[in-house]
């Protein structure tokens, strides 16, 4: 027998280098635990819904045997188990660790050395909301008479913003935008052109919520669910955080989201730690309740992916119970969510990896960015708050395309 090839060092990068490195059709993937950057394709990883982990841990089995070293699946999973998916095996890997292991100082992810980020897409946009704000308010009210009326609980509701430019939206200038203005979030592009495209389609986004990591035996989940906007005035944003802490409606809201995360992982995990109340977290535009779930896996547990796909779709994105809810947002949203409240990141061999809801994203093509945001109603929502709440969602990417106050 052959003794097996020495592992080859893997070459050390900067995470500033990696972004500045990012080319349209590149995959980016950026996070407190470190960058990946991949380009080009391997192999295609196919699947259906609920059968992807498993089609790319044979996609990964192959890539080793074809001499690809320390090979991932990259990529994103859409909303709706018929949604499309793009998970490939890159050709080429470059990561950055983040020092220490897990977090960055805002200098690590900077490429050169600008202080207040400017917009880089310098557009004059025209703004399409779909549907009308005053119809997602109507299609809120009734889906608060369904809940009181029935088995529903809670329903997510989304609405989309069409951004038009006069010229192509730079997305190298969007992912860099995103990350300098909050390198604590989970930055992405990946490219989700379908044949048939008339040019190329990248996801891009800065989603706060991870679905689930893996790292060794290590499993993390940190849901997310009620919410208020964050105005950067200290007086109003400590309110907000005041009021979070004890609104009974998203408390309950939050607890829906929580409680299912941790059932689904304590179907695969031994020692899952649940934290009994919610604690609030910021981005630069939004404050949520947020609950950090772990829980350890044994040797040849389920992979990153897999767990991702058992937890996939909770109900910060969807609902209680999931299939009525699923009903509802088919019914009552006008426009398919595409990738917006679907998965995206990577997994390696060794079952380790990290995946984010799609959230705080855009689909963008040439002149023109979708945007999605969406805001969970369940018994006495209202419907002017959860629109606005919605607006306040689209502050992420509004503001990194020069956007800012259209929603
Ligand atoms: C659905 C979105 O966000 C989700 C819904 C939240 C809520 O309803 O409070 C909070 C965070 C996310 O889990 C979105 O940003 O589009």
């Amino acid at each position: 027998m052959s003794s097996p090839a020495p592992a080859r060092p893997r070459p050390v990068h900067r995470a500033a280098d990696l972004l500045a490195a990012y080319l349209p059709g590149s995959f980016y993937y950026s996070s407190a635990r470190g960058v990946l950057l991949a380009d080009g394709v391997h192999a295609h990883v196919r699947g259906a819904s609920g059968n992807r982990a498993a089609a790319a841990a044979e996609a990964l089995e192959a890539a080793v045997l074809a001499g690809v070293a320390n090979p991932v699946v990259v990529g994103a999973i859409g909303f709706r188990p018929d949604s499309g998916s793009s998970l490939i095996v890159p050709a080429v890997v470059r990561r950055a660790e983040a020092p220490g292991g897990d977090s960055w100082t805002d200098g690590d992810l900077r490429p050169g050395r600008e202080e207040t980020p400017r917009p880089a897409n310098q557009n004059p946009w025209t703004v399409v909301p779909r549907p009308a704000p005053e119809v997602y308010a109507e299609s809120v009210r009734e889906a608060v008479d369904l809940i009181a009326d029935g088995e529903l609980r809670k329903v997510v509701l989304a609405r989309a913003l069409d951004l038009v430019g006069e010229h192509s939206i730079s997305v190298r200038d969007l992912l860099r935008d995103l990350v300098v203005r909050d390198p604590a979030a989970h930055a992405f592009a990946v490219d989700v052109s379908a044949p048939g495209d008339p040019a190329p389609r990248t996801l891009v986004g800065a989603s706060p919520e991870l679905l689930v990591s893996r790292k060794g035996n290590v499993v993390t989940a940190n849901p997310l669910a009620g919410s208020r906007r964050r105005t950067g005035d200290p007086a109003r944003d400590a309110q907000a955080i005041a009021e979070l802490r004890v609104s009974e409606k998203d408390l309950n809201e939050h607890a829906l989201v929580a409680a299912q995360v941790a059932e689904v992982l304590g179907r695969y995990c031994t020692g899952l730690e649940v934290p009994e109340k919610p604690e609030v977290m910021g981005t630069p535009a939004m404050w949520h309740l947020s609950t950090r779930v772990t829980g350890r896996v044994g040797p040849g547990g389920p992979s990153s992916l897999e767990l991702a796909e058992a937890l996939h779709p909770t109900p910060a994105v969807c609902g209680v119970p999931v299939d009525l809810a699923r009903d509802t947002i088919a019914r009552l949203e006008p426009e398919d969510r595409g990738y917006y409240a679907g998965l995206v990141g990577w997994t390696d061999l060794a079952g380790d990896g990290e995946w984010v809801v799609t959230i705080r994203c855009a689909e963008v093509s040439d002149k023109t960015a979708r945007l999605f945001a969406g805001a969970g109603v369940v018994a006495g929502s209202d419907p002017a708050a959860e629109l606005a709440e919605t607006s306040a969602k689209f502050g992420t990417l509004l503001r990194a395309l020069g956007a800012e106050g259209v929603a």
